[in-house]
């Protein structure tokens, strides 16, 4: 394969209907979804020229982790609907890779299932955890406690969802549920028996306080675009930020993360590390994001192609072709190191070019 968009193609042909579209979809009219894509074509990268060496460092440090390259792995459910080994492909994968995956709260593998095949690959693997907080404390303390012992090394907040996105795609295919024998595992032998995962518009920063006094683990939020939360985020003590429209599946009025994140940068101020996803299908979009102020970019899809099309495999072709294409990006950019990657080489195509 020689793009992400192949991988697509193919996991498309190999995926029945209604769970191609459940990953592949959006909500309301699909607004957001495309224009996470679109925006990065919007954007231009302007060359600087003979930066005098041949070696480049990809490399950057996150909360709790270093990974190989700025790109990570985001949260994204049901990877067994994608590939038999689901979840379990995906760990040892991304351990290969040497990036980070941040492990969905709503995976067919419980989180340390995961880390044990990750740990197999490689025993310093870093996955992090996403987590819909719960209005049941007890529940929620409970996960967070799981995955610490899994050695999860940050927790990832998802707070875009204060109700489940409208997925037209799904409702057309009546699709409502996992087929038999496919389970959401961490939301097993909970109090009260197995557990659907709640999404709460009860929730406030005050439960996100409690959560940051209950662990010593680095907390991130997910889902972050109005730049008054960026700055409540921080004042809050939040380890980090990820930009992020859901991947187009919450509200479809979002804007693309690539839009906002300037904005959120100038909020944050180096404060903590601005993360990014939505979007991203190239190593140009990666350096464009990175140039505008983002420490890492996260990909959802394109796993879940990979996934589909051939397994651990595929996950690794995936990571392998944006980290080519990513060092291809810096090199042409007349780069040697991420920190070469600055705000004054992202231009607007077109005639306007230049102006920001
Ligand atoms: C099928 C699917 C499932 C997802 N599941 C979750 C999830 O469980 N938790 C979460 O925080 N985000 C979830 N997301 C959102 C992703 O973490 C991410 O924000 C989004 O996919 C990034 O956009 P991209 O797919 O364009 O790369 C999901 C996205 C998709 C496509
Ligand atoms: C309860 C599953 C949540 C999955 C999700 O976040 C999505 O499909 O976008």
């Amino acid at each position: 394969m020689t793009s992400l968009a192949e991988l697509h193609d193919v996991a498309r042909q190999r995926l029945a209907p209604e769970h191609y579209d459940y990953f592949a979809g959006g909500a309301g009219d699909e607004v957001a979804l495309a224009d996470n894509e679109r925006s990065f074509r919007r954007l231009a990268l302007l060359p600087r020229i003979l930066p005098g060496s041949a070696t480049r460092d990809l490399a950057v440090r996150l909360p709790g982790a270093e990974a190989s390259m700025p790109v990570f792995v985001s949260p994204t459910a049901f990877h067994r609907l994608a590939h038999p080994d689901g979840e379990l492909a995906t760990a040892r994968a991304v351990a290969a890779a040497g990036t980070v995956l941040i492990a969905s709260m709503a995976a067919t593998v419980a989180i340390g299932d995961m880390a044990a095949a990750a740990r197999e690959v490689d025993p310093g693997a870093t996955l992090w955890f996403q987590l819909y907080l719960q209005t049941d404390r007890e529940v929620t303390d409970l996960l967070v406690r799981r995955a610490a012992d899994a050695g999860c090394s940050a927790l990832v907040v998802t707070v875009d969802s204060p109700v489940f996105g409208r997925h037209e795609r799904d409702r057309r295919h009546g699709f409502t549920d996992l087929p038999d024998g496919l389970f959401a595992e961490n939301m097993r032998d909970l109090p009260g028996g197995p557990r659907n995962i709640e999404m709460s518009p009860a929730l406030s920063w005050a439960d996100l306080d409690r959560l940051r006094e209950s662990t010593s683990l680095p907390v991130l939020l997910k889902g972050v675009l109005h730049p008054e939360d960026a700055h409540l985020a921080v004042e809050h003590g939040m380890d980090g930020i990820l930009v992020s429209n859901h991947g187009g599946r919450q509200l479809d009025a979002a804007p693309a993360p690539v839009d906002v994140l300037p904005r959120i940068v100038e909020v944050v101020g180096g404060r903590v590390p601005v993360l990014l996803d939505g979007g991203v299908r190239r190593g140009t979009d990666v350096a464009i994001a990175l140039a505008l102020g983002a420490t890492a970019v996260g990909i959802g899809r394109p796993v879940l192609w990979g996934l589909a099309a051939a397994g651990e495999s595929g996950v690794r072709q995936v990571l392998e072709l944006l980290r080519e294409e990513f060092d291809d990006a810096l090199a042409l950019c007349g780069g040697r190191r991420l920190a070469d990657l600055t705000r004054d080489l992202v231009t607007v195509r077109g005639p306007e070019g230049g102006k920001w």
